[in-house]
């Protein structure tokens, strides 16, 4: 691969420009500059008055002009972007320039993507989006991979790392969507991810039980006894490092993380819930399984503080930092 492949710049997909997505590119360019290269796709009338900013027309020119300003490669909105204020009218452009996110990375034109925030239900009531987040999204463009989300804090002694099993789906549907065959499978897709992308030979994983105290023997749920037990012991003699099911309350103090090297959780809150209290500013999204490299900041958009200037861009900076250094390991 060439030197100048390799160095490709990391592309920031917009995101929602009525959120905090776009004044975070300009406080992450002003933090990064020349440093880390990176490119922002969107309507460049959706930041802030005065940014200063280059439009390019192709990736590459980010690599020489990164220090000379926000590089922007244009995407025209139809709506103008309110902070704070939803509009509809523009949902179908901040799925497009995910989209173009993506063609750039599979091409080799983009060194990772990294997303700023959408909110789910404008994209679903604006453009009819079926997805419920770009991860599945994500997984789709891609041809159907199979990916697994996980949220990341390297900043954290040891690192926090999470891998909520079953997502952005109703607590009471947790119990039938978690499966056998979820579980081996999100395993599987975790331990080659932190492998490939995170330099783990073979990660140590721990899977965390579905109920209070992963069911003290049957006491409060039976799911641990019935076959969560199986088939981590089924895993193991695959070879995989994988441990419990631990009681999901006493697995994420510091001692417990020395332990292992991801934490494969039954449901969405089971898992965010430890990272985003630790280490809410640094926490990374990533998704693993994708034949590219996604990052993502690990909050929303942020309608309540959008446009006050009181936005923290420490996620989105670790975010665009995990991608660039993910991106140049693949490309050795
Ligand atoms: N990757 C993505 O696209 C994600 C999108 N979302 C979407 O964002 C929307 C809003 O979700 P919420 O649950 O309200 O979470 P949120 O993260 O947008 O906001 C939660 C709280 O954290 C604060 N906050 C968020 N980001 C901050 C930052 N950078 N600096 C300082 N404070 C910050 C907000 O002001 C708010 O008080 C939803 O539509 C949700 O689906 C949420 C998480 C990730
Ligand atoms: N709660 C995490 C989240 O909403 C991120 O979802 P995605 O858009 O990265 O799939």
């Amino acid at each position: 691969m060439s030197r100048s492949t390799a160095e490709a710049p990391v592309i920031l997909s917009c995101g929602d420009p009525a959120g905090v997505g776009p004044e975070l590119a300009v406080k992450a360019w002003e933090a990064l500059g020349a440093a880390l290269p990176f490119v922002w796709i969107g309507d460049p009338a959706h930041l802030p008055r005065g940014t200063k900013m280059r439009e390019i027309d192709h990736p590459a020119e980010a690599m020489t002009q990164a220090g000379n300003g926000l590089c922007v490669l244009p995407h025209a909105f139809p709506s103008a972007a309110l902070p704070g204020e939803p509009n509809l009218e523009n949902a179908q452009a901040v799925i497009d320039v995910i989209a173009r996110g993506v063609a750039l990375v599979m091409r080799g034109e983009g060194l990772a993507l990294t997303t700023a925030p959408i909110n789910k239900r404008v994209l679903k009531d604006g453009a009819g989006f079926s997805f419920p987040g770009h991860t599945e999204y994500l997984a789709h463009l891609a041809g159907g991979a199979k990916v697994v989300m996980m949220l990341a804090s390297e900043r954290v002694t040891p690192p926090c790392r999470v891998v909520p099993a079953t997502i952005h789906i109703a607590l009471r549907d947790v119990p039938t969507a978690f499966t056998p065959d979820l579980l081996r499978e999100t395993v599987r897709i975790t331990s080659e991810g932190l492998r490939r992308d995170f330099g783990l030979e073979n990660p140590r994983l721990a899977v965390a039980g579905l109920n209070p105290h992963a069911g003290e023997g049957g006491a409060m749920g039976r799911e641990e006894m019935e076959w969560i037990g199986a088939v981590v012991e089924s895993l193991r003699k695959e070879g995989y490092a994988v441990t419990g099911p631990l009681p999901p309350d006493t697995m994420f103090h510091p001692a417990a993380r020395a332990r292992y090297d991801g934490a494969i959780c039954a449901y969405h809150d089971q898992a965010l819930i430890p990272i985003k209290t630790l280490d809410f500013d640094g926490g990374v999204n990533v998704t693993l399984g994708l034949p590219f490299v996604r990052t993502s900041p690990d909050h929303g958009t942020a309608y309540d503080i959008a446009g006050t200037g009181k936005a923290s861009p420490a996620s989105l900076i670790s975010a665009l930092k995990m991608a660039q250094k993910m991106g140049l390991a693949r490309r050795g």
